[in-house]
């Protein structure tokens, strides 16, 4: 590999992690007081099935609500019924482990730079709290945006699989974009008309080793996601995911072959915030590693969203401005120490 000047600073957690007693002081996490709580209770989330959603019989109206009641209050749901098998998504899973499994040389060639973010990496050469995992960073979609040069070469399969996955997931995040805007009483089409064509898709593996202080640092600090719908492919063996419900953390339990669907920020926008992002939280495991697969779905940069018509009223007034980029609205926000969601509120009464 050509070592560039990012490789030569970067630590994989991965290796730190190997004869590690006590995480190196920058990957203590002291952003709050209270003690990170690596057990908290379980969040009863609905398991909504999609078959049924979209069956004409009396139980697709219940499955319905079911969906509404879940996403209103904790602004995510567990995903059966998706059409993918059990086999297929081992087999995306696994391309992932297998990656993370390769000889460190063989990951570096995948190795992000500053000019790419997309890759292999984490965030060692910033200088804040850092997070205990290692990632593996690509847009799949759409194709002008996917950068090849930074997908593994080994697995052999991986970019057939992530390709293939890719597409089931487009489909699929139509088809909840659509039910989403039927639990909201909007017509089926109105969030997928502003979601719009040629969306951004990414596919982000994290890597989370086990680490011997599960009480002192964080897999992914607090966040609630950028985009307008996260799918999320569990480890079935390790949880690790917690959301935040009424200020008090939660853990959030796998479900076999369900994928946990995360409504965005960009969703929070559209309903006009009857659907909030959560926030949400990875702690590891002092005796397993655990690995996920994110797929980020957003519109693309140059579509306008904003809060539907239909959900704005005197009593319900815009909760949100017009906004274009989401990441660029993301930047905004790091640059002035705010949430993105608070800069899509400012002065959202003006536009
Ligand atoms: O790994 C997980 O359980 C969640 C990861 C996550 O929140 C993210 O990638 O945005
Ligand atoms: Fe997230």
């Amino acid at each position: 590999m050509s070592e560039t000047l990012e490789s030569a600073v970067f630590k994989p957690v991965q290796e730190l992690a190997v004869d590690c007693n006590t995480p190196p002081e920058r990957y203590i996490y002291t952003c709050s007081n209270e003690a990170i709580d690596v057990n908290p209770p379980v969040l009863d989330i609905p398991v909504i099935d999609l078959n049924s959603l979209q069956s004409s019989s009396p139980s697709a109206d219940r499955e319905l609500e079911k969906l509404r009641v879940s996403v209103t209050s904790c602004g995510c749901f567990q995903l059966i019924g998706h059409g993918m098998t059990s086999s297929f998504l081992d087999q995306v899973y696994s391309i992932g482990r297998d990656f993370f499994a390769l000889p460190l040389q063989e990951k570096l060639k995948c190795f992000k730079t500053a000019e790419n973010p997309q890759g292999y990496g984490n965030d060692s050469e910033h200088s804040e709290v850092l997070e205990w995992t290692d990632r593996l960073y690509l847009v799949t979609s759409p194709e002008d945006q996917i950068k090849f040069q930074a997908w593994p070469q080994s697995p052999a399969i991986f970019r057939e699989l992530l390709q293939e996955y890719t597409e089931k997931i487009k489909l699929l995040n139509e088809v909840v974009l659509k039910v989403l805007s039927r639990s909201l009483n909007l017509k089926a089409s109105c969030l997928l008309d502003q979601y719009g064509e040629n969306a951004y898709m990414i596919a982000r593996f994290n890597y989370y080793p086990a680490c011997p202080r599960p009480d002192l640092t964080l897999g992914v600090k607090p966040h609630a996601d950028a985009t307008a719908i996260t799918f999320l492919l569990q480890d079935k063996q390790v949880e690790g995911l917690q959301v935040l419900k009424d200020d008090q953390w939660f853990s959030v339990p796998t479900v076999p072959d369900a994928l946990l669907v995360n409504i965005g920020d960009q969703v929070e926008i559209m309903s006009n915030g009857i659907y909030k992002s959560p926030v949400h939280r990875v702690v590891t495991n002092s005796e397993r590693e655990r690995m996920t697969v994110a797929m980020f779905c957003s519109p693309n940069s140059t579509r306008y969203i904003e809060p539907a018509e239909e959900l704005i009223s005197k009593t319900r007034p815009r909760l949100y401005k017009k906004v274009k980029n989401y990441f660029d609205v993301c930047f905004e926000s790091y640059q002035q120490g705010k949430l993105p969601i608070e800069v899509a509120k400012e002065g959202c009464d003006e536009h």
